[in-house]
């Protein structure tokens, strides 16, 4: 069988981690894209010469020209600009949605049956306007960012229960930014609720609530630190797995920004939520039972991300 082709549509932090990554899992043949000349050229060349070392068989290359994403089976995009301490995800959008405009274009026209994943940030609001502007059926455009939160939960709550990574499962789902909602009943330690791990004695409900607080803030704890730019390696990792349940038919279950037709009481609007991904792309979307304050989060984070969709509306008339 003929090996995946999977376009990475920016070449920037997250795009070389992204092809080294892909190519380290044999996921498929990458094609880097980006607007500056030489880097996604340099960055192929740099990751294909690590291959006699570590044995992968995927070939690598740089493209300026949409042509060279042809038929791509894969498009992860994180064309744009990343934002710098100081900044909002928000403060992105004007920038980021002229970005948009072309990547979609490209992608029509030259990988309209690739399953496309969007990274570039105010994150719920690109996806949605990645998608007007291709055009691609909806359950083939999602958004990565709830699986890089959960990550960042999950991680903060092995180190606090001295626990594996591995037992630790989380769910953050609602809009990319500050009002994301992390769950804490349906987040685990080998299955036990976390407000059970309070009972327990294993941590105290103020730990808690300042872990979910940092996890609210883990980009920008990550771009205080960096200062040059925001976080690449677990975005990448985390757009990898997705990427992997498409090509691999995995039906795993992952917490992704996807097109939401009735469920949640939404009408056809992208946020985070659990789904299905498999072959067919996000072949679900799963409608998680709320309590009343999960449910005020939820709604407050989808009002935020519905505020930058009419952000965009207002920018690009031929959105609205
Ligand atoms: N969804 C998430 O969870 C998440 C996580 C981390 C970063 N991000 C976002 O991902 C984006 C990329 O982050 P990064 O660290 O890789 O940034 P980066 O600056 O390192 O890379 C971005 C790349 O995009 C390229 N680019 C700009 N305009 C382009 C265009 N019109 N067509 C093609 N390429 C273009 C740039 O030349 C650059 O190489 C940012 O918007 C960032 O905020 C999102
Ligand atoms: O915080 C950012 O700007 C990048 C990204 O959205 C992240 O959560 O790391």
């Amino acid at each position: 069988m003929a090996r995946a082709k999977i376009a990475l549509i920016g070449a920037g932090q997250i795009g070389g981690t992204l092809a080294h990554l892909a190519a380290l899992k044999e996921l498929g043949d990458v094609v880097l894209f980006d607007i500056a000349e030489g880097v996604p050229q340099g960055k192929a060349l740099d990751i294909a010469e690590a291959a006699p070392v570590d044995g992968y068989d995927a070939t690598m290359s740089g493209a300026n020209d949409y042509a060279d994403i042809a038929g791509a089976d894969v498009c992860i995009v994180t064309a744009g600009v990343a934002r710098k301490p100081g900044m909002s995800r928000d403060d992105l959008l004007g920038i980021n949605l002229k970005v948009m405009k072309s990547v979609g274009e490209g992608i029509a026209k030259h990988a309209p049956n690739a399953f496309v994943i969007c990274i570039t940030n105010p994150l719920d609001a690109m996806v949605w306007a990645l998608r007007e502007f291709s055009g691609l059926p909806k359950e083939k455009v999602c958004g990565m960012a709830g699986i890089l939160d959960s990550a960042r939960f999950r991680h903060f709550l092995a180190d606090e229960f001295k626990v594996s990574i591995k037992d630790v499962t989380a769910f953050v789902l609602g809009g990319h930014g500050d009002t994301m909602v992390p769950l804490t009943r349906y987040s685990t330690v080998a299955g036990i609720p976390l407000p059970d791990m309070v009972k327990m004695g294993w941590t105290t409900q103020e730990k808690l609530d300042a872990i979910v607080q940092r996890t609210r803030d883990g980009g920008a704890e990550i771009v205080g630190l960096l200062k040059t730019g925001s976080a690449f390696y677990a975005p990448a990792a985390s757009a990898i797995e997705m990427a992997e349940a498409y090509l691999k038919d995995q039906k795993r279950v992952l917490p992704c920004a996807a097109n939401v037709e009735g469920a949640y009481g939404l009408d056809g609007m992208y946020v985070g939520v659990p789904t299905v991904i498999g072959a067919g792309g996000i072949e679900k979307v799963i409608e998680i039972d709320m309590n009343k304050d999960e449910k005020a989060m939820f709604d407050k984070s989808v009002d935020a991300v519905k505020g930058l969709v009419e952000a965009c509306q207002g920018i690009d008339s031929s959105l609205a």
